[in-house]
């Protein structure tokens, strides 16, 4: 291993955007397709899945992603998957994640909410307990899906109230998908005191985040790199210091952009736009978040001590109580410090 990569791998770092089905590994998926043999397209054989994992475009994602969320059929299977989540950011030096979670897509499977709710609870302990992650929920929208799956993840989200539920996201495509339908929904969220974090600027061009930030009161972006596209837009994230959650290796294997040497991460932070390093569905881009960070460090000629910054600034960003800001703030500090 390279120094940096080394570095890398033993940083404390905290994660803010990945999905929960879009986090089941290779051999998750293998074992979730074993125990509903046969009727899911989805290979169990890690290689096919690899290549299954292969995008034409954000349009065949989404279908390859949804899926992957069919084989998610009971709430053990939701408990396997949110534990192994766990484990796999732990053996990544995470110590907080917030996860986004589109329950509305499992409940439209047949898996009540309460169960549902009540097995990633139970996975968010156990991790806690066994890999030292601590995890928080992100409930998302499903965008495709439209306003009766806002209804249902608002009501979800308010009704159940999971301990670990912090915050309120829009996932899924943004062609023909509207941000300003799902104020209500958003205004609903947010007066129940969750973070708004909806996905804009992915596919689309600035004025999705434009609506996002007026009609959602997006705190945060998921992904939001159309923003380079924009000079104005760009001044008012940094005036404003709104994050983006940036995942570069989604972006290039979901055909957000051609080329990672095109991503626009380095135009957006020499514009004092707040970003974060997000792996978005590591297993489904061949990623992990430790090759984010190396891929970020690459893109933005970072050395160790930059690198630790992205990892500050994910924490920053968070919506983590203070108390548990400073604590991994001072864990970076003393690991930095270790490796002299
Ligand atoms: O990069 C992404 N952009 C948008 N949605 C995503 C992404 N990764 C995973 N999802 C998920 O796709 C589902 C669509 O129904 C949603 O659950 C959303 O969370």
């Amino acid at each position: 291993m390279t120094d940096l990569t080394s570095f890398i791998a033993g940083l404390p770092k905290a994660e803010l955007h990945v999905h929960h089905v879009g986090s089941a590994s290779p051999r998750i998926v293998a074992e979730l397709a074993a125990r509903h043999e046969g009727s899911s397209p989805v290979p169990a054989d890690p290689e096919l899945l690899a290549k299954y994992f292969e995008f034409r475009d954000f349009a065949h994602f989404i279908e390859i992603y949804l899926s992957v969320v069919d084989l998610v059929r009971d709430d053990e299977d939701v408990r396997l998957l949110t534990y192994e989540i766990g484990r796999e950011l732990g053996r990544q030096n995470v110590r907080y994640a917030e996860l986004t979670v589109t329950p509305y897509s499992s409940v439209r499977r047949g898996i009540a909410a309460t169960a549902f709710c009540e097995a990633i609870e139970d996975a968010r302990s156990s991790a806690a307990r066994d890999f030292g992650v601590d995890l928080r929920w992100c409930f998302d929208i499903p965008g495709e899906a439209g306003l009766p799956a806002a209804e249902e993840t608002l009501r979800i989200s308010l009704e159940e109230r999971p301990d670990g539920l912090i915050s309120f996201g829009l996932g899924g495509p943004e062609i023909g998908v509207p941000r300003p339908q799902f104020k209500p929904y958003f205004d609903a969220a947010r007066a129940a005191g969750l973070h708004s974090v909806p996905h804009a600027g992915e596919t689309t061009g600035p004025e999705t985040i434009w609506d996002a930030l007026r009609d959602l009161g997006a705190e945060r972006i998921g992904h939001g790199i159309t923003a380079a596209q924009d000079e104005r837009l760009m001044a008012h994230l940094a005036e404003h210091q709104i994050p983006l959650e940036v995942c570069p290796t989604s972006n290039l294997r979901t055909r957000a952009v051609a080329d990672l040497d095109e991503h626009p991460i380095a135009r957006l932070i020499a514009a004092g736009v707040p970003v974060s390093v997000n792996s978005d569905d590591p297993p489904m881009f061949g990623t992990t978040l430790e090759q984010e960070y190396a891929t970020a460090a690459r893109l933005l000629n970072l050395d160790a001590t930059g690198v630790a910054d992205l990892a500050r600034a994910a924490v920053r960003h968070s919506f983590r109580s203070a108390d548990g800001k400073a604590t991994l703030l001072a864990e970076i500090d003393a690991y930095t410090k270790a490796q002299g």
